[in-house]
């Protein structure tokens, strides 16, 4: 970077298009990073560099309306549109208004500071301090990023020699221009209040940078819209930049002399002074040198919700010291994000919002029964504890804790409470469970940190009484990271759970009116302390016929729904169904027979969604009661029968028709017998065929076994 010539940056410089603001030689600028080719700049870049060249980036403003930017750039030949003459670049040809200009002189400044944040979209935060001015020669590549040849405009030595060394160079108009300038700058600062730590940092500058900075400094210190900003980034000469320069700072001065009249009139305005006065920006202006006041907007809109979340009185509190830190933390600092993230979840979180229980001991019955067949001791029980809370609403406790194999229907009626309580649902998967901070969550000072499942899980449903199912609290685990039992203690406990305190939160939420229903399938493993707060109600496995039951009043209807079949379209007769439970399923419960089911019904579904069509029902049935009724046949819809027989006795007697992929499925034999529903024309099927159907299912039904046999 050193030479002869001076101090030199390097010849080419990948390019960082900024809509946000105009970075000038010696000052410093915060811009935020989101499109594109400018992350791909960091993250390529300035991240992975190692030397300091590699932190050295050209700053070009983005002079396109950032609304309809588009992420072509101009190319090459557009460049060379331009032309030099002396010193400054000029147009050859007359540009259209919208042509998408690149901007020719930009400043080449050295990254301090990348921050990263995914909030409230994934972008970087560069503090960027300005070194000097460049033009870009050509471009040399767009993408990843964009890299230029440049041609350094500015000495950088002015930075090194002391003030009064540079003074003394100057010519004669110069040096009257720089006083005027300086003079200038002095009367500004003898107008603002001292104490504010930008006007003494203002004082310190002026008194130890070399005159000829001086321009862009202040131009870059004092309120000045980006179109200023941009007459002195393109004053390449320094008289030109002192001549840009000094109309600003006279403004500033015309402009308080103005302020400081109306305050004499009306005194009680006198301590209003220094920044909001406006001669310095808090931050960089837009393209438009309009400040943005959207900071402000949103932390009004925060605090109102902050209010209107009707959270009690200490939550509130905390809420509105964190709202006041937010409010004086840049955007961009890390912490932002997170309080921010903490405000919302608090916003959001049901503190008095609650759905009204429509409890009615008739109907939860019905619906019991209608979801769930068998299981009478287990409903009893679920059905007195429903009327005592109908009779005592404010009923605590006991915690129900559903025990029994797997697959015999604990948690689904768990939902069904649910559903005839009228309350929202959620369940928490506790299998594996071995951090304590899953349930309480996190301290919010670690990385990372989130609140812990059981105020997820409120903030998932948005009331403060739903049913929580606390799937398999005899799978929770131990570690190093504590025990999530003795985190459940507090939240089962009826006497506690009413402050029950979130580490993420911080403050109490009450969990009293929770409705908590646990499953398990062993007693042996449950924490003795936690298994004290439930009560267990046993749920013993099935019997056959009560599992050949429930296959036909609800898995069988489920799975033909969830294929999109019709009862139509297949048909498993119950002899069937006791086939698969007793060849094919070993179970206390019927998921391992609700899997089954759903093979058939996939086999099934590929058959009909290829649109099988039978022309020959001879080939497939010997005596067809449509053929014996002397009906052409047709494929107007299809009728399925599934038969399971042995493989051996199946390839004896069946060869040839498989069905493949329900063999790759499932290790049944399905044989698929299509049938064409006759008739000839479509009024004319009817009941009448249906019962015919079903009278041919029963006949090539013990057809079959009997060949089985
Ligand atoms: N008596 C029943 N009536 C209707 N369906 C039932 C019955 N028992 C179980 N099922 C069905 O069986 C499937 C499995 O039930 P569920 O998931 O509730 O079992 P579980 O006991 O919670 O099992 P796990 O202990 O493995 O969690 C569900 O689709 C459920 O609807």
């Amino acid at each position: 970077m050193t030479s002869d010539g001076g101090i030199k940056i390097p010849s080419r410089l990948p390019l960082l298009l900024s809509h946000e603001g105009v970075l000038l030689p010696g000052s410093t600028v915060r811009f935020s990073v989101d499109s594109p080719r400018n992350m791909q700049l960091v993250s390529q870049r300035l991240l992975r560099g190692t030397s300091l060249k590699s932190t050295i980036i050209g700053v070009i403003p983005n002079t396109r309306d950032p609304e309809h930017d588009t992420d072509d750039l101009p190319t090459l030949h557009k460049l060379e549109c331009f032309e030099r003459v002396g010193n400054d670049w000029r147009c050859r040809a007359k540009i259209p208004h919208t042509y998408p200009v690149l901007y020719r002189i930009g400043t080449a400044g050295i990254a301090v500071q990348v921050v990263g944040s995914n909030w409230p979209k994934p972008h970087y935060s560069l503090l960027i301090t300005g070194l000097c001015r460049f033009r870009v020669s050509s471009l040399l590549k767009e993408r990843p990023f964009v890299l230029a040849e440049v041609e350094q405009l500015d000495k950088l030595d002015q930075y090194t020699t002391p003030a009064t060394e540079g003074a003394a160079a100057e010519d004669e108009e110069l040096g009257e221009l720089s006083k005027k300038f300086y003079q200038a700058a002095v009367q500004l600062l003898g107008m603002l209040d001292m104490s504010v730590p930008v006007v003494a940092k203002f004082r310190r500058l002026l008194d130890s940078l070399p005159r000829e900075t001086l321009p862009d400094v202040v131009a870059s210190m004092i309120r000045t819209s980006n179109k200023e900003k941009l007459q002195v980034l393109d004053a390449v000469s320094l008289e030109e930049r002192f001549k840009k320069a000094l109309p600003m700072l006279t403004k500033q001065i015309e402009g308080l002399k103005l302020l400081q009249k109306t305050r004499k009139m009306n005194p009680d305005n006198e301590k209003r002074v220094t920044n909001k006065s406006g001669v310095f920006p808090g931050r960089q202006f837009n393209l438009d040198g309009e400040d943005e006041e959207e900071d402000g907007d949103d932390a009004v809109a925060l605090e109102k919700k902050v209010h209107g979340a009707n959270m009690p009185d200490a939550a509130l509190r905390v809420c509105l010291k964190e709202l006041k830190r937010l409010k004086k933390m840049p955007q961009s600092m890390p912490e932002y994000a997170l309080t921010r993230n903490y405000l919302d979840l608090m916003v959001e979180l049901p503190w008095s919002k609650s759905t009204k229980d429509c409890l009615d001991i008739r109907a939860a019955r019905t619906l019991l029964d209608n979801d769930h067949y068998a299981m009478d001791k287990l409903k009893r029980r679920v059905l007195e504890y429903l009327a005592v809370r109908q009779l005592k609403t404010s009923l605590k406790g006991p915690i129900l804790c559903f025990v029994g194999p797997p697959g015999v229907g604990k948690t689904s009626v768990g939902r069904s409470i649910a559903r005839t309580l009228g309350r929202e649902f959620h369940r928490i998967a506790l299998g594996g469970v071995c951090d304590q901070s899953d349930i309480r969550g996190h301290r919010r000072t670690y990385v990372g940190s989130m609140p812990g499942r059981i105020i997820n899980g409120l903030k998932t449903v948005g009331v403060n009484n739903p049913v929580f199912l606390l799937d398999e609290v005899d799978k929770l685990g131990k570690s190093l990271q504590g025990d999530p039992a003795a985190a459940l203690l507090e939240v089962l406990d009826p006497e506690q759970n009413h402050s029950f305190t979130d580490h993420y939160l911080n403050v109490a939420f009450d969990l009293s009116q929770v409705l908590f229903i646990a499953t398990a399938n062993t007693t042996a493993t449950i924490p003795p302390a936690l298994l004290d707060r439930m009560e267990v109600l046993q749920v013993p496995g099935y019997t056959q016929e009560e599992r050949v039951e429930i296959a036909h009043r609800h898995l069988i209807p489920n799975q033909l729904e969830q294929h999109g079949l019709t009862p139509q379209q297949l048909h498993i007769p119950q002899e069937t169904t006791q086939d698969i439970i007793s060849r094919y399923t070993r179970e206390a419960g019927v998921r391992s027979l609700e899997r089954k089911i759903g093979a058939i019904c996939r086999a099934v579904a590929v058959k009909v969604a290829e649109g099988h069509r039978v022309t020959k029902t001879e080939d497939l049935i010997p005596e067809s009661p449509t053929q014996q009724g002397g009906k052409t046949l047709s494929s107007l819809s299809l009728c399925v029968t599934v038969l399971i027989l042995p493989p051996a006795i199946y390839t004896s007697t069946y060869n040839g028709r498989v069905i493949r992929e329900f063999l790759q499925m499932t290790r049944l034999i399905a044989v698929l017998k299509v049938c064409s529903v006759a008739g000839e024309k479509e009024g004319r099927q009817g009941s009448s065929q249906g019962s015919a159907d079903s009278a041919y299912q029963t006949v090539r039904h013990s057809s079959v076994i009997s060949q089985t046999s």
